[in-house]
């Protein structure tokens, strides 16, 4: 294909989604929906994140609060705060945001979150759940369900598609697997100990990158007229950036882009959806509360 990728804006189409939950939110009669976040530490890339998230809250007429311990908090003073909000009413959604402080157990932290309350969708029931057929976990985690999310409103059938995932994360390889098979694609799921990556990634209809390694994914990787979803996000030194670096994704866009049919940039793919998606799966957890206090 000479014409090259079309993009998929995933900035645009995360706005969109916005809108639709600002909707949401103004229509609800009872409840404000909110969402709390639980940030450990100070680290840099966290800490922007978090700030992404409560202003992305801000946008669509929901409340947050934000409870930050230092990098030194004890597991039992995470616990605390985590069961603090479980009780508090006006929460609907708890974000952890990972990732903690090494002394601290991330599993025990994230099945803490009540089960109703797992906006992230990270705890062992909920993931239990999507990994089950004919279940339905209360909620799906964000990123996949982004992923997921931007194909479908892209146009893309899903159904019957060979679909290679790169990586096998428990927040994005594992769950966007799950997730594709229940769309009912032909799911391959590829890691770093894959004996000939780039013959499996050559068999996909759909590609989907999260394995967190700068531009790995090569153009003479993938098939001509493919569908590439890059979900990685890597700092690159660009010593004419002001920063001096810039992200980019799994995938080497420049190459891949010629010879894919779609493809999404990063930044403006699938990083704004993961938010979207938060909120979305924040305001649907109101909603059900609403619903129950009706009944
Ligand atoms: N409990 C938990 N839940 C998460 O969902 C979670 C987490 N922990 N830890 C870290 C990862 C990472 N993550 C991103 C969200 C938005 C962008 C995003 O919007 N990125 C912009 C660029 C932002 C920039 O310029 O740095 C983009 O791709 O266009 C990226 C990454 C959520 N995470």
């Amino acid at each position: 294909m000479s014409g090259g990728a079309k993009l998929i804006d995933g900035k645009a189409i995360a706005a969109e989604i916005r809108t639709e939950i600002k909707h949401d939110v103004e229509s609800m009669k009872r409840i404000v929906p909110g969402l709390a976040t639980v940030l450990v530490g100070e680290r840099t890339d966290s800490s922007t994140y978090v700030r992404m998230k409560i202003k992305a809250c801000k946008e669509c007429s929901m409340n947050s609060i934000h409870r930050s311990l230092p990098d030194t908090a004890s597991e039992e003073e995470v616990l605390q705060a985590v069961e603090e909000l479980n009780r508090d009413e006006s929460v609907h959604g708890i974000l952890v945001q990972l990732p903690l402080p090494s002394h601290i157990n991330e599993e025990r932290i994230l099945s803490s979150v009540s089960i109703e309350k797992d906006v992230d969708g990270f705890h062992v029931v909920n993931i239990g759940k999507l990994a089950m057929k004919g279940r339905t976990p209360l909620f799906v985690p964000c990123t996949p369900r982004g992923c997921v999310e931007l194909l479908k409103r892209s146009g893309v059938q899903i159904a019957g598609k060979e679909v290679v995932v790169i990586g096998r994360s428990n927040i994005v390889g594992l769950p966007v697997s799950m997730l594709l098979i229940h769309e009912n694609a032909t799911v391959t799921i590829a890691h770093s100990r894959t004996a000939d990556l780039p013959g499996v990634v050559r068999r996909a209809d759909i590609v989907i990158a999260a394995v967190g390694r700068s531009e790995m994914v090569k153009g003479d990787w993938v098939k001509p007229g493919c569908i590439i979803i890059d979900v990685g996000i890597n700092s690159k030194p660009d010593s004419s950036k002001k920063s001096g670096y810039r992200l980019v994704g799994d995938v080497d866009f420049e190459e891949c882009r010629k010879i894919a049919s779609m493809i999404t940039p990063v930044p403006g793919g699938v990083g704004p959806m993961t938010i979207a998606m938060l909120l979305r799966n924040c305001v649907d957890a109101a909603m059900r509360k609403e619903r129950e206090v009706n009944e």
